[in-house]
C-alpha cells in the first residue's frame, strides 16, 4: 500500500508525533461516522416536524429532542474539524521546520561534486518548499480513512432504504473519479518536467534582480536579452500547465453534463421509490442529500489519490536528497584525526575528472610538499590549478591515486579536524554581509569573539588601515543591501580575505589569486610578506605573475592537467621551458621605477 519513501515518512511522523497520529485516527473514526447520524438525524427531524404540523395535539417534544440531537451532532462537528486543524497546523509547523533545517543542513555538507550536477538542483529545488508535506502520506491515510466510513455511512443509509440507491449513485461517482485521477498523474509529471525550465527561468530572473550583476546588465545593455529569456521559459511552463488546465476543464465540462444526466437517472429511481413504497418527506430530502453526499466523498477520494502522486514526487526528491553520498567516499570510514603539525603531503599518481564523466582535468599527478614549504602554483588558464587544490584539500575526491596527509589517506580524516587545519581563499571568495570583525572572524567562527586576535589578523593584511576610517570601526555593516552598510572597494574586499585566512589557525594556507585586484608589485611584496606571517605554515598561492612565484621555495608549472615542470625560480629559469617563457613574457612589469619599498609601505601602513 505504501512504497518505501512513504513508509520513511510515517516512521518518521511516528518517532516525532504520537500523540498527534491517534489523535488524528480518533477524529478521522468520528468525522467518518458522522454523515450517518447527520442523515439519520435530519431525515427524522423533518418527518417529526411534519407529523408534528399535520397531527392534532401533537407532542413537540420529539421535534426539540431531534433539534438537540442536531445541535450536539454539529457542535462536535465543529470541535473535531477545528481541534483537528490546529493540532495539524501544529505539527505541520514542528516538522516543517525540522525538515527545512535538515535541507539546508544537506545541502551545506554534500560532497562538492553535487553542484555540478543539475540534477542535485532539481531536487532542491523541488524539496525548499513546505517541508510538512512529509506528513502527506499520513494525512492522506487518515482522510482516506475517514472518506471510506463516509462513503460507508452513505451508503449504509441508502441501502437500508433500496438497494438500486447505491448502484445509481456509484455509478455516476465513478467517471468523475478516474478523470480526476488522470489529471493528478498528469499534473505530477509535468510538474516534474517543468522543474529544469523553472529554474532557468528563476536564474534569468534573479540576473534582473541581483545587485552583484546589476552592472554589467546596464552597462552591456542586457535588460531586453535576459528579460527574452527569462519570458521564453516561463511563457513555455506557463503555457503547459494553461494547456494541461485547460483539457482538464474541457473534461470537467463533459463531466458535468454526464453528472446531470446522471441526476435525471436518480430522480427517476427516487420518484418510482416513492410511488412504490410510502417515502416520507424526510426520506426523499435525506437520499438526495446522501446521494450528493456519495458523489462528494468519491470525489475527494480521487482528488485524494491524484494529490498522492505529487506528494510522492516531494517525499522521493526529499529521501534522494539525504541520501546524496559522494561515492568516491562510500568504502572510507572517515574516522582519523588530521595529523598536527603535518609533516608531509603526498599526491601519489592523482588523477581527477568532475561530476558527469568528461575528460580528465588532472592527469597523473605526483607531488611531495613538506612541513613549512612555499608554494607557488603557474600555468595558463585552464590548466588545472585550482583543481589541483581543491583536490589536495580534499574538496573533491580524486578519482585515482591518494592523497596523503602524514601516510594517512585524505579520505580516511574526518572533515572536522581536515577543515580546521586548511585556510583557502579562493578567486571567488565570499563578500559576507556582515560586519568588518565578523568578515575576519568567520575564518574560525569558534574564536569570532576574539577581537585582539581579529584585529591581529587585520593589521597583518592590511584591513585595520582604512577600517579606521570606517564611521564604526570594525563593527561597520559590509555591504549594500542592509541598512547602514558599506562598500569596499576590491581590492579592500581581498584584503579583508586575507586576514580571515590570517585570523584561522591552520596549517595550511592557500591563496587562489586572491590579489588580482593589487598592481604586480604589491602583489609581489604581499607574497613575500604573506611568506613571513606563514613561516610556521605549508603555504601555497596561485598566481598569473611570475615575478610573485620567484619568491616560493618550489615553483609547480601546471599544463593541461599534469605538472609540466617543477623547481626553484633559478633552476625553471635554467631549463628555459614553459617558466621561463612565462616569467620572459611578464620581466617588463617589474622593470617600472616604483621601489619595492614604496609597495611595501603602501601595503603596510
Ligand atoms: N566544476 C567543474 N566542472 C567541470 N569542469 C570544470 C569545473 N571546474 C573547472 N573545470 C574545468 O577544469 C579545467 C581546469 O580548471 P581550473 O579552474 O582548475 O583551471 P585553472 O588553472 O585554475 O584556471 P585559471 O587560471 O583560469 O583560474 C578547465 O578546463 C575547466 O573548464
Amino acid at each position: 500500500m505504501f512504497n518505501i519513501y512513504q513508509w520513511n515518512a510515517i516512521k518518521y511522523v511516528w518517532s516525532r508525533s504520537k500523540g498527534w497520529l491517534f489523535a488524528s485516527i480518533l477524529f478521522s473514526i468520528i468525522n467518518g461516522f458522522l454523515p450517518f447520524a447527520n442523515l439519520w438525524v435530519a431525515m427524522s427531524l423533518i418527518d417529526a416536524v411534519a407529523n408534528y404540523f399535520q397531527a392534532q395535539n401533537a407532542d413537540p417534544v420529539p421535534v426539540f429532542l431531534l433539534l438537540a440531537g442536531q445541535f450536539i451532532l454539529s457542535l462536535v462537528s465543529s470541535l473535531c474539524s477545528h481541534i483537528k486543524q490546529y493540532m495539524d497546523s501544529r505539527v505541520e509547523a514542528k516538522l516543517g521546520y525540522e525538515v527545512q533545517q535538515t535541507i539546508l543542513k544537506k545541502t551545506a555538507s554534500v560532497p562538492i561534486l553535487y553542484y555540478d550536477s543539475p540534477d542535485f538542483h532539481n531536487h532542491v529545488n523541488r524539496v525548499s518548499g513546505d517541508g510538512a508535506r512529509l506528513l502527506a502520506p499520513l494525512r492522506t491515510f487518515f482522510s482516506l480513512v475517514e472518506m471510506v466510513l463516509s462513503m460507508g455511512s452513505y451508503l449504509t443509509f441508502l441501502i437500508v432504504i433500496h438497494w438500486s440507491l447505491v448502484v445509481v449513485s456509484l455509478l455516476t461517482a465513478i467517471p468523475i473519479f478516474l478523470i480526476q485521477t488522470k489529471y493528478g498523474k498528469k499534473r505530477y509529471y509535468l510538474l516534474k518536467q517543468q522543474t529544469p525550465v523553472a529554474r532557468e527561468a528563476g536564474y534569468y530572473s534573479s540576473l534582473l534582480k541581483d545587485r552583484d550583476t546589476a552592472k554589467e546588465i546596464r552597462l552591456f545593455n542586457l535588460e531586453s536579452f535576459f528579460l527574452q529569456k527569462w519570458a521564453m521559459k516561463h511563457l513555455q511552463s506557463m503555457k503547459e500547465t494553461l494547456l494541461l488546465e485547460r483539457r482538464q476543464h474541457t473534461a470537467n465540462i463533459g463531466l458535468d453534463a454526464l453528472t446531470g444526466l446522471f441526476y435525471v437517472g436518480i430522480a427517476t429511481v427516487i420518484i418510482w421509490l416513492a410511488s412504490q413504497t410510502r417515502l416520507s418527506v424526510g426520506g426523499f430530502i435525506s437520499i438526495v442529500q446522501a446521494i450528493q453526499g456519495a458523489q462528494g466523498v468519491l470525489s475527494r477520494i480521487s482528488g485524494l489519490l491524484a494529490s498522492t502522486y505529487e506528494e510522492n514526487l516531494y517525499l522521493k526528491d526529499y529521501y534522494t536528497l539525504l541520501a546524496f553520498e559522494d561515492p568516491e567516499l562510500k568504502d572510507y570510514k572517515r574516522d582519523k584525526e588530521c595529523p598536527n603539525p603535518i609533516q608531509q603531503i603526498i599526491l601519489e599518481d592523482v588523477s581527477f575528472r568532475y561530476y558527469g564523466g568528461g575528460e580528465e582535468i588532472l592527469k597523473n599527478i605526483h607531488l611531495k610538499i613538506s612541513a613549512n614549504q612555499k608554494i607557488a602554483i603557474v600555468g595558463e588558464n585552464g590548466s588545472g590549478k585550482t583543481t589541483l587544490i581543491k583536490c589536495l584539500i580534499g574538496l573533491y575526491s580524486v578519482t585515482k591515486g591518494r592523497v596523503l596527509i602524514d601516510g594517512i589517506n585524505i579520505n580516511e580524516i574526518t572533515k572536522q579536524s581536515l577543515n580546521q587545519q586548511i585556510a583557502v581563499i579562493f578567486q571567488d571568495f565570499v563578500r559576507y554581509l556582515l560586519n568588518v570583525s565578523e568578515n575576519i572572524g568567520v575564518g574560525d567562527a569558534e574564536r569570532m569573539t576574539h577581537r585582539d586576535e581579529i584585529v591581529q589578523a587585520a593589521r597583518q593584511s592590511g584591513v585595520d588601515r582604512f577600517v579606521r576610517q570606517l564611521p564604526q570601526g570594525y563593527d561597520t555593516q559590509l555591504g549594500r543591501t542592509f541598512a547602514d552598510g558599506e562598500d569596499l572597494s576590491g581590492g579592500q574586499w581581498q584584503r579583508v580575505a586575507l586576514g580571515r585566512a590570517l585570523f584561522r589557525n591552520s596549517q595550511i594556507v592557500i591563496l587562489d589569486e586572491p590579489t588580482a585586484a593589487l598592481d604586480p608589485i604589491a602583489e609581489m611584496e604581499l607574497f613575500k610578506q604573506f611568506q613571513k606571517l606563514a613561516e610556521n605554515k605549508i603555504a601555497i598561492f596561485i598566481s598569473h605573475r611570475m615575478a610573485a612565484a620567484k619568491v616560493a621555495d618550489q615553483i609547480i608549472v601546471m599544463k593541461e592537467g599534469q605538472i609540466a615542470e617543477m623547481g626553484t625560480h633559478e633552476e625553471l629559469m635554467e631549463l628555459e621551458q614553459e617558466y621561463y617563457r612565462m616569467y620572459q613574457s611578464q620581466a617588463q612589469w617589474y622593470t617600472s621605477d616604483e621601489s619595492s619599498e614604496k609597495a611595501v609601505a603602501a601595503w603596510t601602513n
